[in-house]
């Protein structure tokens, strides 16, 4: 049965936070209400002239919504955002977000976005928006990373069972490639399907790259996650994977009975 939202069962900050009013009579949230509630919870961490990773995705981009009605409002000045897409770029233009990138802003103070797995670790599969390779270039260059999500996204084992593991590739014999990437994997039962778009062509990322879906039909919660990583990078034509590995310095998890937050290093 679903329980009633708890804004109080806050977390390791001990923070309480603003909650917004559940759509539904139920007093339950919806997994969007749930997304808002964890970015939210995250910009608490933006502050005056700081300079922002951006992230993708539908929670990330309520964080970008907030930061903008923050700055609108006054309430934080002289922020510079770095997107991790061309939609997010959209999105922060149309707040009137500054905008700025990694060539005139290589520290980034922090970085705020959504993952589609979050391992106990905090090691995180991304990707499903199709903008890791940006994603991993500015939240690697970030001195925070704030990872925001809905508890449906926490697992075990970082072993695509949410979703296939995204790999980037160069559109060059794409064939090619995407059978060497099956083939790394082959123990684990591993189909590697190109992603396409809505038409059925193939997904071009902001990059002109294509993607490589990694199914598994097994749980490779056994593997050493960097061993697997190196290897796909290895191959010729790979441009990056999904697999943020000890990238996230906090988790913020926006579950049915309130928020947590995971920090790396802490047990809670
Ligand atoms: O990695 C991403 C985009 O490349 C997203 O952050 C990830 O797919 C989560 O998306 P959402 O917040 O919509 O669930």
């Amino acid at each position: 049965m679903a329980r009633a939202y708890d804004p109080l069962f806050i977390t390791s900050d001990n923070s309480p936070i603003d909650v917004p009013s559940p759509s539904s009579s139920s007093m339950t949230l919806t997994k969007d209400e749930l997304k808002r509630i964890a970015a939210y919870k995250a910009v608490d961490f933006v502050k005056s002239n700081m300079v922002l990773g951006l992230g993708t995705g539908s929670t990330a981009k309520h964080a970008v919504d907030r930061i903008g009605e923050l700055l609108r409002q006054g309430k934080l000045e002289n922020i510079v955002g770095i997107p991790t897409s061309k939609k997010t770029q959209e999105q922060a233009l149309s707040l009137n977000i500054p905008l700025s990138d990694l060539d005139a802003h290589p520290v980034v103070d922090l970085s705020i976005d959504g993952a589609d797995e979050v391992d106990p670790r905090l090691n995180l599969v991304k990707g499903r928006g199709g903008s890791l390779l940006r994603e991993k270039m500015i939240e690697g260059a970030s001195k925070k990373f704030v990872v925001i999500v809905d508890e449906s996204k926490m697992v075990k084992h970082i072993d695509g069972s949410k979703m296939a593991l995204p790999v980037e590739i160069v559109p060059f014999c794409w064939k090619f490639t995407a059978e060497r990437l099956r083939r790394v994997m082959e123990g684990y039962g591993c189909e590697a399907r190109i992603r396409l778009g809505e038409k059925g062509e193939a997904f071009v990322t902001d990059n002109g790259n294509y993607i490589v879906d990694m199914y598994l039909e097994k749980d490779m919660g056994d593997l050493n996650l960097r061993v697997v990583s190196d290897e796909i990078l290895r191959l010729p034509g790979v441009v990056e994977h999904g697999m943020f590995l000890d990238m996230a310095s906090t988790v913020i998890i926006a579950g049915e009975l309130g928020v947590k937050i995971k920090n790396k290093h802490s047990s809670c």
